[in-house]
């Protein structure tokens, strides 16, 4: 498939043995936890660490559950945190897949707090974009579902994710490319 904004062709995208597709919804999901003490930072407010386990185990579900099997984390990237979140504070972790290559999945995830001392409506407090890789009992990439948007956001969610994959894949090009060049030239770092 060609990219209409890019006007780039995936090799993750080809027609050819294509499985069956999967809506978005049949995979989306929400994680929740109660923040606890032992979850704090030097600081006293939750450790990014701790957050950032809960958006991998949650888009971890995800995937696995969109590929039907198991799937391994291969990136993580943009992760933001917004606003720290306390002890007591009950966080939700949404999660969804936002594009699928050959093997690979994107997971867009949302990381939502409910503060325990306040009537307010659940605040954004972080998000972050990983990659899955669906794998087989040996580990090995395998095929994925195509992931089918349902909404106008889930449409966007695509196209940006495809952004990202294309910026993600030219990235690893160029650094590769300058490293073969300097060791070609004998630059020994
Ligand atoms: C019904 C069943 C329900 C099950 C419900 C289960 C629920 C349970 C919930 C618990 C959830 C816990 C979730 C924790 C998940 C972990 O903690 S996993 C542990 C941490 N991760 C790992 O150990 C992974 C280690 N890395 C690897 O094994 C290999 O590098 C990988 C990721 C399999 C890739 O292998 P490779 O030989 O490089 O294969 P390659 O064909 O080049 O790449 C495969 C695909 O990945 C992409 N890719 C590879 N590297 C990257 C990268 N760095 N960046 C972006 N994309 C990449 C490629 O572009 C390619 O995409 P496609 O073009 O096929 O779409």
């Amino acid at each position: 498939m060609t990219d209409q904004a890019t006007g780039v062709t995936d090799p993750a995208n080809r027609a050819e043995d294509e499985i069956p597709g999967k809506p978005t919804a049949a995979s989306r999901t929400t994680l929740s936890h109660i923040m606890t003490g032992s979850d704090t930072n030097l600081l006293g407010t939750v450790h990014g660490g701790v957050i950032m386990k809960l958006v991998d185990d949650a888009a971890g579900a995800v995937a696995g559950r969109h590929s039907g099997g198991p799937a391994v984390t291969a990136s993580m990237d943009e992760m933001v945190f917004l606003e720290p979140v306390r002890v007591g504070d009950l966080v939700h972790v949404k999660a969804q897949v936002n594009w699928t290559g050959r093997s690979s999945m994107e997971v867009g995830v949302r990381v939502m707090a409910e503060r325990w001392n306040e009537s307010t409506p659940a605040q954004q407090v972080g998000s972050a974009y990983l990659v899955f890789a669906a794998v087989d009992g040996d580990g090995k990439p395998r095929r994925v579902p195509p992931v089918i948007p349902e909404t106008e956001r889930d449409n966007r969610r695509y196209q940006e994710a495809q952004i990202r994959r294309t910026h993600r894949l030219a990235r690893r090009r160029a650094i590769k490319e300058l490293r073969e060049k300097r060791a070609a030239e004998g630059i020994d770092d």
